[in-house]
């Protein structure tokens, strides 16, 4: 990625403690204002609230394999619209991202083409068949530094190949992420939450206790080999208790809750609109309640959007037969301020923690996540927390469509992002 950008002077910032000045990023940082160069470029920021550059420990880039759903390049100015200077990039790609050369070619590729930094993370077993390690050292040690490992899409559903995993990253504090859900309890027809409404519309019930008793099994796990585990998009209130537990007992264990879980609830389902069905499934509003209360109180660390586009033809099937996901990287920062801010359930401190500073922690990356000091990498996003608009599900930069929030109104706060001193996205 250059530096060779012009310096960058972004005046009449407002920061999240309430005090307000400029921001001057010379070659990719944040250095005193009081030395901007005579050619800089300016950027009126008068009336705007600055954050630190968002993270998303949790996209689907969908490059290598269906290049027509999403690009890395695409993909990452999608994040970058929507606050984001860094994502990790899930390995379910086509090949599965379980090699160094696969790791090495969506870093490379994010390198050259990107609009945020893309962390490939690696897959846990080769191929996501779950039977046999991948090569994570060789992922680790690879130039794409790879420090997550995940199946997500898939779980790690044989406990002894996940102890092993954990075992085997710990030397060089790597983390496991979790996507948790029993194979034997939701199986391959499992596509609704297991309760009235799944019975209702005779969809395949995927339980509660599917996920939460992976979480309890793996976090046992993480305590026994000492190891890192992080669990993906956290949906159920069961999980969260397992969670808080661990937690209690000083288990090295992270966690992630999806803005989709934040606000949406099974009964978006009623109507079969397969917009809806994502994994893991939308749940009733006492799990709701229960993600938001995590994410107050720590017990959840972090939002990650599960971004996971999907072309039209994989998506328009019978619910049934649908793909699952949801587009989140563009509308995932105006969900928080809708569900977490505007409720009064947390202040921008920490929005910033669970959006930025935690991403960047679990994933390891330094570089990300800082506060906007001198010294720090130039990454930031300009925000108007009382900007609103209708959600377009064909206003997007991403090239999948499968957006769960369109008609609706929501916070539609960014207004530019900076990463590494150069400007990812700018609202014309
Ligand atoms: N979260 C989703 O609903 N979909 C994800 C993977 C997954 O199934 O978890 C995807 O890659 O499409």
């Amino acid at each position: 990625m250059s530096t060779s950008q012009r310096p960058l002077l972004i005046t009449g910032v407002e920061f999240v403690d309430g005090s307000g000045g400029d921001l001057l990023i010379i070659d990719g940082a944040f250095v005193d204002p009081d030395r901007a160069p005579a050619d800089v470029e300016r950027v009126d920021a008068t009336g705007l609230l600055a954050l630190p550059g968002l993270v998303d420990p949790h996209t689907h880039l969908r490059e290598p394999g269906r290049e027509d759903t999403e690009t890395i390049a695409t993909g990452t100015a999608a994040a970058a619209r929507g606050g984001f200077t860094a994502v990790a990039a899930m390995a379910n790609t086509q090949p599965v991202t379980d090699t160094a050369e696969a790791a090495e070619f969506v870093h490379d590729t994010a390198i050259r083409e990107g609009a945020a930094k893309v962390q490939p993370v690696g897959a846990v077993s080769k191929g996501l068949a779950g039977e046999e390690l991948a090569e994570l050292g060789l992922m680790a040690r690879s130039r794409a530094g790879v420090r997550m490992f995940s199946d997500d899409g898939r779980c790690v559903a044989d406990p002894l190949l996940m102890r092993r995993a954990l075992e085997y990253v710990r030397a060089f504090d790597g983390v496991i992420a979790q996507h948790a859900q029993d194979p034997r309890l939701a199986g391959p027809g499992a596509c609704c939450h297991e309760g009235e409404i799944s019975g209702r519309l005779g969809l395949g019930g995927w339980p509660a206790v599917a996920e939460s008793v992976i979480v309890a099994r793996d976090v046992q796990l993480a305590e026994l080999t000492g190891s890192r585990l992080h669990v993906c998009h956290v949906s159920t209130a069961e999980s969260v208790e397992v969670l808080r537990w661990a937690k209690q007992r000083g288990i090295r264990v992270s966690a992630e809750v999806t803005p989709h879980h934040l606000l949406l609830t099974t009964d978006e389902v009623l109507g079969y609109d397969p917009t809806y069905k994502v994994n893991p499934p939308l749940r009733p509003a006492e799990d709701v309640q229960a993600l938001r209360q995590a994410l107050v109180d720590g017990t959840i660390d972090a939002v990650g959007t599960d971004h996971a586009p999907h072309a039209r033809q994989d998506k328009e099937h019978a619910f049934a037969d649908a793909a699952f996901g949801m587009l989140g990287l563009e509308t995932a920062l105006g969900v928080v301020i809708e569900t977490m801010i505007d409720s009064g359930l947390i202040d921008w401190f920490r929005l910033v923690e669970v959006m930025s500073a935690a991403p960047a922690r679990i994933l390891g990356l330094s570089d990300q996540g800082q506060p906007l000091v001198e010294g720090s990498p130039g990454n930031l996003t300009l925000i108007d927390p009382g900007a609103r608009a209708r959600v377009d599900a064909g206003d997007s930069l991403s090239l999948s469509r499968n957006n769960p929030w369109h008609g609706r109104d929501l916070p539609d706060p960014v207004q530019l992002t900076v990463w590494s001193g150069r400007i990812t996205y700018r609202r014309s």
